[in-house]
């Protein structure tokens, strides 16, 4: 008899709207089912899935993060210490679910579950962000703020509402960073109200961008800046540009790059995957390509 598959599920029971434990109920039984051997823990504070997932994830074929994108950031950030790193799935649980949307994962945990036991393997590209790892986005700025000031509360009582009513209010506090980048070999020093490192079609629950220009395993992310615009004009072609999602008029900055340095006198302020990372002077982002290995 071949060896039982080991399969190792993290569970942020905070994530997303108090959505019901029964179809997660169901999806365990699936993996079951198809003969994993279900290990389920769940999380009690931010932290505990990457520690779990670095602690414990190497004793298993799969490791599962059930929660939003930031439970799924903490799952491979620790899975990354390792030095076989399991293959992970993704039960989507979270109150936008950004990168869920961009794989085409499932809402509904025994759909999404189905598809780790079909087990078919995919590559994708994930970032490093100075000592930190991104799956999917690090982004500055405008509407930055928004996926962490929303307090979980209002996330898992609104969803995704609750993000776009946040994003209203961030508008008071739109302001340009100076920052100094250099993406592969091209600078690019300006006032930017927003920018965004990403290997996903949407971003921020609201920006998509074509699944043509975005290929999550070429070693490349898409890199979008806005700059400040100078006048009313430039506004106008700004809002246009961003609202019709053509990102490469209207003077938004849109290229393909592998490594950015990023340099800045201001307190800029990050997002990781929606979660909040902190103002550092100076930081290297790079692409590591085909990292992470997802079952899809
Ligand atoms: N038991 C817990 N109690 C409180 N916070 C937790 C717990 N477990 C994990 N966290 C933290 O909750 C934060 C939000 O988690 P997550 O992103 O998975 O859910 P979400 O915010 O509802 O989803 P999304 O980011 O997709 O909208 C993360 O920073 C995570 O570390």
């Amino acid at each position: 008899m071949e060896p039982q598959k080991k399969l190792l599920m993290i569970v942020n029971p905070r994530a997303g709207r108090s959505k019901p434990r029964g179809p997660l109920y169901d999806a365990a039984a699936a993996l079951c089912d198809a003969g994993y051997l279900l290990r389920i823990r769940r999380t009690t504070a931010a932290g505990d899935a990457a520690r779990i997932a670095a602690q414990e994830g190497g004793d298993y074929d799969t490791v599962v993060a059930v929660g939003g994108d930031g439970t799924l950031n903490e799952v491979i950030s620790g899975i990354q210490t390792l030095k076989t790193p399991p293959a992970v799935g993704y039960l989507p649980q979270g109150s936008t679910n950004d990168f869920a949307a961009s794989l085409e994962i499932p809402s509904d945990p025994v759909q999404a579950a189905e598809a780790i036991v079909r087990g078919q393997r995919r590559q994708l590209d994930i970032g490093r962000f100075g000592e930190r790892i991104f799956v999917y986005v690090a982004s500055f700025g405008a509407f930055t703020r928004t996926s962490y000031t929303a307090s979980q509360d209002v996330k898992n009582a609104l969803g995704h509402f609750g993000y776009l009513l946040e994003s209203l209010r961030d508008l008071d506090t739109l302001r340009p960073y100076k920052v100094r980048i250099t993406a592969d070999g091209e600078t690019l020093d300006g006032e930017y109200l927003f920018g965004a490192v990403a290997n996903s079609t949407s971003i921020a629950g609201m920006m998509k961008l074509e699944r043509e220009e975005v290929i999550l395993d070429d070693g490349l992310f898409e890199l979008l800046l806005v700059p400040h615009p100078q006048n009313a004009s430039e506004l106008q072609n700004l809002i246009w540009a961003l609202l019709n999602q053509q990102y490469n008029s209207g003077g938004l900055i849109f290229r393909h790059v592998s490594a950015l340095h990023v340099e800045t006198d201001e307190d800029l302020p990050w997002s990781l995957d929606g979660e909040y990372e902190p103002s550092q002077p100076t930081v290297d982002i790079t692409n590591c390509q085909r990292a992470l290995t997802m079952l899809l």
